[in-house]
């Protein structure tokens, strides 16, 4: 949308402009609801009546009878493993070992990494994600590809090479120097470029050595508006195994710790099986841990301690860890989210709001996007735009919800891709990227 022409967007509106792990009434809800969008920027948010009476001269969008939300920011999905979704009976080191490294092999080939970096680009936008934190390619050519293509529709990611240099497979390994020489390149070509970062990215420390966690970290000292991703305290065998390549390690996080590697710019993924000193320290540092609730139950990590997150002040944001989770939903995350507090004698009882705020506001604050995650005026509109399909279950429970409060648990348990109608990123609808066709 051109900047001085205002729009006027008509729908049902959800956003958590406030943290509801902290305060109350953070939930805020129009059922005949408006957002007027100047440009890039949301400038207000309300009562449809009232704004329509206030903004005459705006173009009218939108549709009453649908759902708009903020756009949801994943801090957690694997780019080369769109085509891994749903392989059972595994769990995490066999799966990666049988079935997800040797699909991630294949990105060598570009012609391969292209076709796939535009699936997943589509497959974010079509569950309504704008923003995305993206564990990218062991190969350059295939992290480029991602890049353009995240560049060409218009999707804010950040991304980077992944890094190993031991135990994965000879064609997924790398060594310190040209490690350090292809991040300094990528970086210098695509961090702070149209809305892409970017994240150094070692894949985990069970298979880097020393040598390519001090050669990360001096990356980040050299670059220090880069982004750290990485994965920590999965599964029990994994963190078995970082303990005996680590002696020297008193539990895993000191793995990264020892190369400066956590900060107020880290996101870990995971963090299942965690002791309480890591958490300490994670709090201290203001890293987030990205809590992928489907993979953790369909590889079978474990179920994840949010309570124990809270209560030592870590920043808790929500991953789809395609492809060890189920889909790209964040809807579904959100959901699974619930069921796993639910499991958990001491769980955290979650409702509609703080999955919306685990789902939006939590990522972009993880993701130090101050600009993104709810509806306020000033924000960036990015939006999702949620409708039923006709006849669908999700269309007979929204008809006869009781609230707005009860719509929105609806649309968490219920709303998948089928029901994502537009998303905008930057005021700018993409739906024209959502829908299929070969490139
Ligand atoms: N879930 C998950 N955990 C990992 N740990 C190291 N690599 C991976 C991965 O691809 N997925
Ligand atoms: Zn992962």
């Amino acid at each position: 949308m051109l900047r001085g022409m205002l729009t006027l967007l008509r729908a049902r509106l959800f956003h958590t402009p406030k943290n509801p792990f902290t305060e109350a009434g953070a939930l805020e809800a129009f059922s005949d609801g408006a957002l007027v969008i100047d440009g890039e920027r949301i400038v207000a948010v309300g009562d449809a009546a009232t704004l329509r009476g206030r903004y005459q001269s705006a173009a009218l969008a939108g549709d009453p009878e649908s759902y708009l939300l903020p756009g949801f920011v994943d801090t957690h999905v694997h780019y080369p493993q769109v085509r891994v979704i749903g392989a059972m009976g595994l769990t995490l080191l066999d799966w990666l070992r049988e079935r997800t490294l040797p699909e991630e092999a294949r990105l060598a080939d570009l012609a391969y990494a292209r076709a796939l970096a535009a699936r997943f680009v589509r497959a974010l936008l079509r569950n309504g994600t704008t923003t995305a934190l993206v564990f990218g390619s062991h190969f350059p050519g295939a992290q480029e590809a991602l890049f353009e293509e995240a560049e060409r529709v218009g999707l804010r990611l950040t991304s980077g090479l992944v890094l190993a240099d031991r135990l994965l497979r000879p064609e997924l390994h790398t060594d310190p120097e040209t490690a350090y020489r292809t991040c300094e390149t990528l970086i210098s070509r695509w961090h702070g470029r149209s809305r892409l970062r970017y994240a150094l990215t070692p894949r985990f420390a069970l298979s880097c050595s020393d040598a390519l966690l001090e050669v990360t970290g001096a990356l980040l000292r050299a670059y220090p508006d880069v982004w750290f991703q990485t994965h920590l305290n999965e599964s029990r065998d994994e963190i078995r195994t970082v303990a005996e390549l680590f002696p020297w390690a008193e539990d895993y996080l000191a793995t990264y710790e020892r190369f400066g590697l956590v900060g107020a710019r880290s996101v870990f993924a995971h963090n299942v099986h965690v002791r309480e000193g890591e958490l300490r320290r994670l709090a201290a540092a203001g890293s987030a841990v990205a809590h992928c609730p489907s993979s953790n139950m369909f590889i079978g990590s474990g179920l994840f301690s949010l309570r124990r997150h809270l209560a030592c002040g870590v920043r808790v944001a929500l991953g789809s860890d395609v492809g060890g989770g189920t889909g790209f939903s964040l809807l579904k995350e959100g959901l699974m989210a619930y069921q796993g507090q639910m499991l958990q004698p001491d769980g955290v009882p979650l409702g509609p709001a703080h999955l919306l705020y685990l789902a939006t506001r939590a990522g972009a604050l993880a993701l130090g996007q101050e600009a993104l995650g709810d509806l306020s005026p000033g924000r960036q509109a990015d939006l999702v735009l949620l409708k039923p399909p006709p006849g669908s279950t999700l269309e007979e429970v929204l008809r006869h919800s009781p609230s707005p409060e009860a719509s929105l648990g609806a649309l968490f348990t219920l709303a998948r891709e089928e029901s994502v109608r537009d998303v905008w990123v930057a005021g700018v609808s993409l739906r024209a990227h959502l829908a299929g066709g070969e490139r």
